[in-house]
């Protein structure tokens, strides 16, 4: 039977999938798995649609580049033991930005490829590592054809006033603007709501993609309104490593008085703060939920004002809230950082139950509370396989 290879590069974390393909895509992957820790200690894990599990420790040393692309050779190795008889027809990729011009996943080529590498430097956790996993298929299966699936492109129905900066217009008109991440994500989530909220997803949904990189969307009926990462993925909520939002001023006094240049800002703001700066013990959740550490709590805690700051301003964009919506890694998972958050909003209606909070179950909200609260596992994987079968017509 034919299948499309689906790979997701993340910051520290690659992703991927094989869905047969017979008409439509399978509701399941026949293998799946992904390697996590990469800039650490990358471990890989697959596991195979008949219930075996194979988890090892993925020979990688050097930069983050390189890791990633040991990582990938890992992949290839470990799928060529176990694709249960699939051929390859098609790759699809995870590709964070697009830019202005890409509202839809696109065929990939060698132009649009070298364009592509141009968001390299808007995009340095995600961009280079995306890029490398269409260069390794193209060397390892150059006659499949390949589709770039962005994470931008959902957010292109917002409406131009949601993605200008105050700046002045020719530099607008260059495409300094809020773009969005997180796409396929919301994607996915949002074409689930109907049958977790009703009627409700036509209205005012904030979905909340809680993650190693974290951001918020408000949607009206389904469509991305507004959302909280901008230009880059460094801005909005906090993140496992990354600020999100800071005034500007904070940068040109790093600059200015300490002599910090880009390169030494850029690490900052990605890669030394957010929960691992601000706990100084680690960037993931589970550790941090787990440690007695004053200073533990202290990085959850900012962890979930920013997030209920910024829910109060999406429902602002959004003109109301009907829904509010956790997916993610953390979203999924982190039943107390959920239970805050809604502590902190209960002022807009939200107040959930205890016991369906600690189920992970898919509605969490208490009988009496004015605004919907849902948990919806993401599968960007499931999204970018779709649409890469869509794309090539398969
Ligand atoms: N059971 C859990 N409880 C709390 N946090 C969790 C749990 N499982 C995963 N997480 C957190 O989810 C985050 C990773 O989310 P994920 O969406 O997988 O990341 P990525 O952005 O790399 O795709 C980490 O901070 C991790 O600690
Ligand atoms: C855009 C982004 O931040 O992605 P991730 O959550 O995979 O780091
Ligand atoms: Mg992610």
């Amino acid at each position: 039977m034919k299948a499309v290879l689906v790979l997701n590069a993340g910051s520290s974390s690659l992703k991927f999938a094989l869905y047969a393909i017979n008409g439509e895509v399978a509701a399941a992957p026949a293998v799946s798995g992904q390697v996590e820790g990469i800039g650490a200690t990358p471990e890989i894990t697959l596991k195979t649609a008949d219930g075996q599990r194979i988890q090892e420790a993925v020979n990688a040393t050097g930069s983050q580049g390189e890791q990633h692309r040991d990582a990938l050779d890992h992949v290839f190795k470990l799928l060529a033991a176990h694709n249960p008889s699939l051929e390859i027809v098609a790759a699809g990729h995870r590709i964070v930005h697009g830019g202005d011009r890409y509202s839809a996943p696109v065929v990939l080529n060698a132009e649009l490829i070298d364009e592509l590498e141009d968001f390299i430097p808007l995009a340095p956790l995600h961009q280079p590592h995306n890029l490398r996993a269409v260069h390794a298929v193209t060397a390892l299966m150059p006659s499949i054809p390949q589709v770039g699936c962005f994470d931008t492109a959902f957010h292109r129905t917002q409406p131009a006033i949601a993605q200008a900066f105050a700046l002045p217009r020719r530099l607008t008109q260059g495409g300094i603007k809020r773009y969005g991440f997180h796409g396929l994500s919301y994607d996915y989530v949002s074409r689930q709501l109907p049958e977790v909220i009703g009627e409700r997803a036509k209205g005012a949904v904030v979905v909340a993609h809680l993650g190693n990189g974290a951001s918020m969307t408000a949607l009206r009926d389904g469509k991305s309104v507004a959302s909280t990462m901008g230009f880059t993925a460094v801005d909005g909520l906090m993140m496992g490593t990354r600020t999100g939002s800071i005034d500007p001023g904070v940068l040109l006094y790093l600059m200015e008085e300490k002599g910090m240049d880009a390169r030494a800002l850029t690490r900052l703001l990605y890669k030394e703060s957010g929960l691992l700066g601000v706990s100084g013990i680690s960037q993931d959740m589970r550790t941090l939920l787990a440690a007695d550490a004053p200073e533990a709590k202290e990085a959850v805690d900012l962890f979930c004002y920013r997030i209920a700051r910024e829910l109060g301003s999406l429902a602002a964009a959004a003109g109301g809230l009907d829904a509010l919506v956790f997916t993610g890694g953390i979203g999924e998972h982190a039943a107390p950082v959920r239970q805050k958050v809604a502590e902190l909003a209960a002022w807009m209606g939200v107040k959930i139950d205890a016991a369906a909070n600690a189920d992970h179950a898919r509605r969490i909200d208490a009988a009496d509370s004015r605004v919907a609260v849902a948990v919806v596992p993401t599968n960007e994987e499931r999204m970018i396989a779709r649409y890469t079968a869509e794309a090539l017509r398969l």
